[in-house]
């Protein structure tokens, strides 16, 4: 029998089992039945013992026996009666769906309800499915598109099933050009309708008193009062449809779809995503309390309908479903332009299928439950006062206070990475997953399309590693103790990921500031240790760029992606490092920069060209310059005295150095001089860059011309 363990700690069995309400009344009834027997019995011997001839003995023999055989078919009648049960197959656990969102105006209200309908239009029962959408923007604009979501959720679903394809997003399905016929245009249009009012609405920055259709909708609509604010506000949770009661066009039950903006507070930490998650670990346990938990950022859809059943093949595994925290599928991006200009991330959090089990507190796979919340009672429907209520104490901005969510319950606060530190702290406790990556993906999601996005995502990565790979639950400490060791080398490899800055910026600069002074840093040419460092080299990028072929990569791509390597270095890594040595130091704190989903269609031109877009005056991209001017300076000076000195044998190494860097940083020459689009390199930012350029030469020649 395959179980999961519930929120009461009981199991939650897949099939139920209801001994039938009436077997007192049989037991009883049994009891005093046989008394009956037994008189009827005795009285029939005391006939027969006192029959007068023979002829009336007989008879009393005769119908004696026959009450006999009565008792004993009664008697074994009791069997069945004693305790009848009726049996009902759950067949499917149930699956709440987690969706987060941030910002309307970095996420796009109406891509977010993408995600939800794509997620509600699963190959999935229904009646087991519920879709829950934290909204961190606390805005009645996504709330708004929410509401139209679920009216049109109405026509697409009975639609989805109907045509039976996988794209079951409807931006995507109809982008991709499918369906023909009159009915598709008809449901075309309402799409388009609705997308229109979700983004004029948007636009308009409020929501139209003519859009709201009942006096229901306008009093959720009053909740955004003047004392609203986006930092300060009480919780509000709205169940948009409910399986019990809403159906679709063609009568079949609607999925739950229950919006939750959690209450915030200037005075209590919100934890970003990872205090959103846990806000709907708690409700949805009260609300429909699911035994697995699926949660998608807002940016990501559903490619795959059946990916709830493919992740069930091993959450309902019987041999390992026990120590299964997790199903995780890849995170596919769409769009990413065919030789992956920034070196696509690879990074989890999203398309991940939980089994509840593992965010109760301090569990482990062998522990005994304790118990997260009460859940519902049988008869409550979700949209129920009670229900509602008990929803809005969970989500309010001081329940976590002096609770251990956030340590050993639910997701792991503490860094910006919270899904790796999670994932991590789920190992190190014994638990267990598995990656599941199907052909062709199962969700897919959007990437940053300009430099600076891409950069600045890295480095909140960047600083969420450090916070996990420098707290007390190291990987190199903690986890070598607690969880296997190669997964904790795994987890540390990423964990100090960030600090490849170190030794990529001194490369990126000592040997050509060398070069130019004519100081040796590596052997000369003719030297035999020369071999061992062209070995070294040349095999560690051998090795990556087989590894990435494999990986079904391009050399193109590859290329892009050691680039791409080396600018994380120096840019986003190294300001990750800093900051985290200032927060370390007290002087910074750090917040969650949501990462904008906005694509403006020139920067989507510039990418799909594979340009780089360098259009905002981004400290990073000063960094960049630096080192590209360093590196050509370098070049052609160092070059130049090299072989007019005679140097050349002792200078090899740094000349090839600076020469791959300067092939490495041709974009960033190109931006800075021969373009004129406004993915170009800002002004400012070039003349900083020469500046810092010139302040490091200047602080060579002191140090060189002393040596
Ligand atoms: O205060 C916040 C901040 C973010 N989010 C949501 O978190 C998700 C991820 O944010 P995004 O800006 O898209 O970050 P990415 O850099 O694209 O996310 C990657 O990195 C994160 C960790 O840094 C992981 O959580 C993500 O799953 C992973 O895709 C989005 O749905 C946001 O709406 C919140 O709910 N509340
Ligand atoms: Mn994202």
């Amino acid at each position: 029998m395959v179980t999961f363990a519930s929120e009461e700690g009981e199991p939650d069995v897949l099939n139920t089992v209801q001994v039938a309400p009436l077997v007192h009344l049989n037991r009883a009834h049994a009891v005093i039945y046989s008394c009956a027997i037994l008189g009827l019995l005795y009285n029939r011997a005391h006939s027969l013992l006192r029959s007068p001839d023979h002829l009336s003995f007989a008879l009393f023999l005769t119908i004696t026996v026959a009450d006999l055989v009565f008792a004993f078919m009664w008697a074994l009648a009791q069997a069945f009666r004693w305790r009848p049960v009726r049996r009902q197959e759950e067949g499917w656990p149930g699956l709440d769906v987690f969706i987060c969102t941030a910002d309307p105006y970095k996420e796009p209200p109406m891509s977010v309800a993408n995600t939800a309908l794509s997620a509600m239009a699963f190959d999935y029962p229904t009646d087991r499915l519920s879709v829950y959408i934290s909204d961190d923007g606390g805005s009645p604009l996504t709330l708004f598109a929410f509401m139209e979501a679920a009216r049109f959720a109405r026509y697409w679903l009975p639609f989805c099933r109907e045509q039976g394809r996988v794209e079951r997003c409807p931006e995507a399905y109809f982008r991709s050009g499918a369906g023909s016929g009159g009915h598709c245009e008809k449901i075309k249009i309402m799409y388009q309708r609705m997308k229109e009012r979700v983004e004029k609405t948007v636009e308009r920055g409020c929501v139209d008193p003519g859009c709201i259709t009942c006096e229901e909708e306008r009093e959720i609509f009053e909740k955004w009062n003047s004392g609203f604010s986006r930092q300060e506000h009480p919780p509000i949770i709205q169940v948009l449809a409910d399986s019990s009661k809403d159906l679709d066009i063609s009568d079949s039950p609607l999925p739950n779809l229950i919006y939750v903006s959690r209450g915030k507070s200037r005075a209590s930490p919100h934890h970003f995503k990872a205090g959103a998650l846990n806000a709907l670990i708690r409700v949805s346990s009260i609300m429909t309390n699911g035994a697995v938990i699926l949660t998608l950022d807002c940016d990501m859809y559903s490619n795959d309908p059946k990916a709830p059943q493919r992740a069930l093949c091993y959450l309902l595994d019987s041999e390992m479903s026990y120590k299964l925290a997790y199903v995780q599928f890849p995170q596919r991006f769409r769009g990413i332009n065919s030789h992956d200009t920034y070196g696509g991330p690879y990074y989890l959090g999203s398309a991940c299928f939980f089994s509840r089990a593992c965010f109760r507190e301090a569990s482990s796979p062998p522990s005994p439950a304790a118990s997260l919340s009460a859940g519902r009672l049988p008869g409550d429907s979700i949209s129920s006062e009670t229900v509602i209520g008990k929803a809005h104490l969970v989500t309010g901005c001081d329940y976590e206070r002096g609770t251990s969510w956030g340590s050993t319950t639910g997701i792991r606060y503490g860094s910006l990475s919270e899904d790796h530190n999670s994932g991590y702290h789920m190992l190190c406790r014994g638990w267990e997953s598995v990656f599941c990556d199907p052909e062709p993906p199962a969700f897919l999601g959007d990437v940053p399309i300009t430099l600076n996005d891409v950069l600045i995502q890295n480095k909140r990565w960047s600083l969420g590693l450090l916070q996990v790979g420098f707290s007390r639950y190291s990987p190199v400490i903690f986890g070598c103790r607690w969880a296997p060791l190669p997964m904790a080398m795994c987890y540390a490899r990423y964990a100090f990921w960030p600090i490849w800055c170190i030794p990529v910026s001194i490369y990126a600069a000592l040997p050509q500031v060398a070069l130019v002074y004519q100081v040796p840093l590596f052997p000369k040419a003719s030297d035999a240790w020369f071999y061992l460092y062209a070995y070294l080299f040349l095999t560690a990028y051998a090795q990556d760029l087989i590894d990435f072929l494999g990986a079904r990569g391009t050399v193109r791509s590859w290329w892009n992606d050691q680039r791409m390597w080396m600018i994380r270095a120096v840019t986003s890594n190294l300001f990750g490092v800093f900051q985290f040595s200032l927060q370390k130091m007290g002087f910074s704190g750090s917040g969650f920069n949501v990462t904008s989903k906005l694509m403006d269609d020139e920067q989507v031109k510039r990418y799909d060209g594979g340009f780089f877009d360098f259009g905002a005056e981004s400290p990073f991209f000063v960094s960049l310059g630096t080192i590209a001017v360093i590196n050509l300076v370098s070049l052609a000076v160092g070059l130049g005295r090299s072989l007019s000195g005679g140097s050349l044998q002792d200078m090899f190494l740094q000349v090839l150095l600076s020469g791959f860097v300067v092939v490495n940083c041709w974009p960033i020459y190109e931006a800075s001089v021969l373009r004129a689009d406004k993915g170009r390199m800002p002004v400012t930012v070039i003349r900083s860059s020469l500046f810092l350029a010139g302040v490091v030469f200047c602080a060579a020649y002191f140090t060189f011309s002393t040596v």
